[in-house]
């Protein structure tokens, strides 16, 4: 059987894609507004990888801490409705300190607030996911927070660890880096156990972790390193790695990329095309099918296309814009399986038509192909 598996700091030296998380614990400078001088640091170690030839996607979180200094709150609230103001009037110091101070290196930056729900649903995870890669083809980093105004669990747990792994198999990162306020994870919670080490390399699927991991929370983020642990398994359900690391620590994301050996790498059990073809070809069900002629078939089979409209004869079923169809030859074996850009109804109006005529015949213009390659597992 071939080892698929993956191992060691390497992954962080090769990665070309990030997503890097920073949380509450460390961006608030301890409760007392925004850490600027922290923040100017990161950006400046951020875009030193992007000289690098990473593409990086940036989670903050922050906006409540923020929000409750600006608002001139000591403690914080416990009413559902003053946390979501908190967030909604400290997200707007949020992204200003992170435009101004990408700025300075010349990059430009797009604000994204995102639920949970958003990821679940297909058709916007669909929408998130050509957004967000076409920021990445521009060069623009996106900075994803929660959209706090429209939930109530994320803010009752304060968890943008899951927003970050969401994130990482969005974009099918290579690596997720949450920064946090201690050095990576610990054997037991440094806080109250100072004979606790720090744990450098293990599978994320390693049960011994829960118990190091327990339910601790910290006082300002509030997810503590059960919500880390929990995200760096679904970041390996797209094969992405996830690093632990102490955001205070010098230089931590350069030297992170150069493979050093700091805060804990939890790695997924398998690479990542095999990771993604598991779950494209396990987890959704079949809404329809889209009949191909020849050229198409060989187009998805062997030159690893994208499914244009082009080499499409026939649509079976029904079927919305993130949907699950089958790609079927003309004698109607199954070649391959994808999340769909159109409406069954839509790609009706298409068929056996060139991508640069859909604008007229839809009335929008969408993405050229019917299925992208990267949302598509050959069989
Ligand atoms: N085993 C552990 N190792 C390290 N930290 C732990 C552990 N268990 C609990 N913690 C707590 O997790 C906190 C970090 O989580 P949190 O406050 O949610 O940070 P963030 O806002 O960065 O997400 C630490 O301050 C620490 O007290
Ligand atoms: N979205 C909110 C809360 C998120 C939060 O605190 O998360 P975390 O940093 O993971 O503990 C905020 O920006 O304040």
């Amino acid at each position: 059987m071939v080892d698929t598996s993956v191992s060691g700091r390497s992954v962080l030296k090769n990665g070309r894609r990030w997503v890097i998380k920073i949380g509450s614990a460390l961006l608030t400078a301890d409760g007392k507004g925004l850490d600027e001088s922290g923040i100017r640091s990161w950006v400046a170690q951020m875009a030193e990888l992007r000289n690098q030839g990473v593409e990086l996607v940036l989670v903050s979180s922050g906006a409540i801490a923020a929000g409750m200094s600006r608002l001139g709150w000591q403690a914080r609230p416990s009413a559902m409705h003053e946390l979501q103001v908190a967030a909604a009037v400290g997200q707007m110091g949020l992204s200003q300190t992170w435009q101004s101070a990408f700025a300075e290196h010349g990059i430009e930056t797009a604000q994204v607030l995102l639920t949970h729900a958003d990821l679940s649903n297909r058709q916007r995870y669909l929408n998130a996911r050509s957004a967000l890669s076409t920021m990445l083809s521009l060069g623009v980093i996106p900075v994803i927070n929660e959209n706090d105004c429209v939930v109530t669990d994320e803010i009752r747990f304060g968890d943008n660890d899951t927003l970050g792994a969401l994130a990482a198999n969005l974009v099918e990162a290579d690596v997720l880096v949450l920064l946090t306020d201690q050095d990576g994870l610990f054997t037991a919670d440094p806080r109250t156990n100072p004979d606790a080490v720090l744990v450098d390399e293990k599978r994320a699927s390693d049960s011994s972790l829960d118990a190091m991991a327990g339910e601790g929370k910290g006082a300002l983020g509030r997810g503590g390193m059960f919500t880390k642990l929990r995200a760096s398994r679904l970041a390996a359900r797209s094969g992405a790695s996830t690093v632990i690391a102490g955001g205070r620590i010098e230089q931590v994301i350069e030297r992170l990329k150069d493979g050093e050996s700091l805060g804990t790498l939890l790695l997924p059990d398998e690479e990542r095309t095999l990771a993604r073809k598991r779950w494209l070809a396990g987890h959704l069900r079949m809404k329809g099918r889209l009949v191909l002629d020849a050229g198409a078939v060989r187009a998805l089979k062997e030159a690893g296309s994208s499914l244009l409209p082009v080499g499409v004869r026939g649509v079976e079923g029904v079927f919305q814009r993130g949907e699950m169809v089958a790609c079927v030859s003309p004698d109607g074996a199954e070649v391959a399986r994808g999340l769909v850009n159109y409406s069954s109804e839509q790609v009706g109006k298409v068929l056996g038509m060139p991508s640069h005529q859909m604008p007229a015949v839809l009335g929008f213009a969408g993405e050229p192909e019917l299925v992208h390659r990267d949302n598509m597992v050959v069989l």
